[in-house]
């Protein structure tokens, strides 16, 4: 048995706030007619290049076709020595390798007939407590729009959010009364989210300010890579701490220099499933918790998260992964479910990842390229399509 054929598929679908976040379908083809299908997710992150997905599907041909489907660690080797790490969050090599390892854990599930958790270890949960992301204020009058938000969804059956901050610290703190005066102890607010925006001592001047609401752990607080500043922020503050996992050099960093409480993982920064796993293991041997992040993915990325957490034995803190509640649609034709706030992983009945690729959707959704358009820093940072500067 051998890989025969690749095929990638830009897609670009537009999220609530009208910001469309550009994904990559894949395709992984078999000489016995088994497709393993993955997603590289949401690249409208910085830096400001985009990829040649004609160049990318010739460079993974080169790597792929003729393999055994089933060396996905030599694949993965092979995938590193070509989209290295980086020490940089939204390094899109890495967006590359999860997509590609995450169909190659979806081709073998299909043809072990087996479940991509029952791959990974099993499930110690069959559902992913979640929170969904409030995105950051710059004005004021968002602060209305986004309470909207967590009317809304509250009456989904999301009662734990997550808030992004630090620009305009008057509309955090009024988006935050206005949360507890609203919805009391029936709303968690699970963390503060920095987004690396400031230094570490902007972010405890802000923190020290924001304490007088409860909320649970604080993400991001210093620059990227500034362990020190990490470590002197936790030493500060008595809440925990997160920080995402971009790389296995930073995560080393993290644990030497004892920055955090808790592991932000992702596949989609750490470069897949694989990585993820051993980002996930190596939290576990240093002590610390871990939480599954997102860069809100589709439903193809999302399943893929929630195989993974299902499995994993560390996995204590409310993760992130909601990508498919904040797009206006998406790819398959059995989407993943959330109830009362969880996120479902798909049963043991279902092969692999458990999604079907819908055509008709992706026909709606294609575009041709990876292209930026005109879009600024502030709606890359903030996820919105909104231009008032
Ligand atoms: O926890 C985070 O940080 C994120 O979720 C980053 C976001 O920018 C995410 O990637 C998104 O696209 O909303
Ligand atoms: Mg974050
Ligand atoms: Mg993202």
């Amino acid at each position: 048995m051998k890989i025969s054929d690749l095929k990638l598929t830009v897609v670009g679908i537009p999220r609530h706030t009208g910001f469309v976040s550009k994904h990559v379908i894949v395709e992984i083809m078999t000489d016995e007619g088994v497709t393993g299908i993955g997603e590289m997710s949401d690249f409208s992150h910085l830096p400001q290049y985009s990829l040649d997905i004609v160049d990318l599907t010739t460079v993974l041909k080169t790597i792929l076709v003729g393999k055994n489907p089933f060396d996905i660690s030599l694949i993965n080797k092979e995938l590193l020595a070509n989209f290295p790490e980086m020490m940089f969050y939204y390094e899109k090599g890495n967006f590359v390798r999860n997509g590609v390892d995450a169909a190659l854990h979806d081709l073998a599930g299909k043809l072990l007939n087996t479940s991509v958790a029952d791959l990974l270890g099993g499930r110690i949960k069959e559902k992913i407590k979640v929170c969904y992301p409030i995105f950051r204020h710059r004005f004021m009058e968002e602060v209305e729009e986004n309470l909207q938000v967590v009317r809304t969804r509250f009456a989904e059956g999301f009662d734990t959010f997550r808030l992004y901050v630090g620009k305009n610290l008057d509309a955090d703190e009024a988006f935050l009364d206005g949360v507890k005066n609203e919805f009391g102890s029936k709303v968690t607010i699970k963390s503060l989210d920095f987004s690396h925006l400031l230094s570490w001592k902007e972010a405890w001047q802000a923190t020290k300010r924001l304490s007088k609401y409860d909320f649970q752990l604080i993400e991001s607080p210093a620059v990227q890579n500034d362990f020190e500043g990490l470590q002197h922020f936790r030493l500060k503050v008595d809440h925990p701490v997160s920080e995402h996992v971009w790389s296995f050099r930073q995560q080393y960093e993290m644990i030497r220099h004892d920055s955090v409480d808790i592991f932000n993982i992702s596949p989609i920064f750490i470069g897949g499933l694989t990585a993820a796993r051993k980002a996930a293991a190596a939290a576990e041997v240093a002590g610390k918790g871990c939480l599954l992040g997102t860069t809100q993915e589709l439903s193809i990325g999302t399943t893929s998260m929630a195989h993974l957490g299902a499995s994993l034995a560390n996995l204590n803190f409310t993760s992130d992964p909601t990508g498919p509640e904040l797009y206006v649609g998406d790819v398959v034709k059995n989407p993943v479910k959330y109830e009362n706030g969880y996120l479902l992983v798909p049963g043991r009945d279902k092969p692999g990842l458990g999604m079907e690729l819908d055509w008709d959707l992706i026909e709606k959704y294609k575009v041709a390229d990876l292209s930026w358009g005109q879009i600024s820093v502030h709606q890359l940072q903030d996820r919105t399509s909104q231009t008032k500067a």
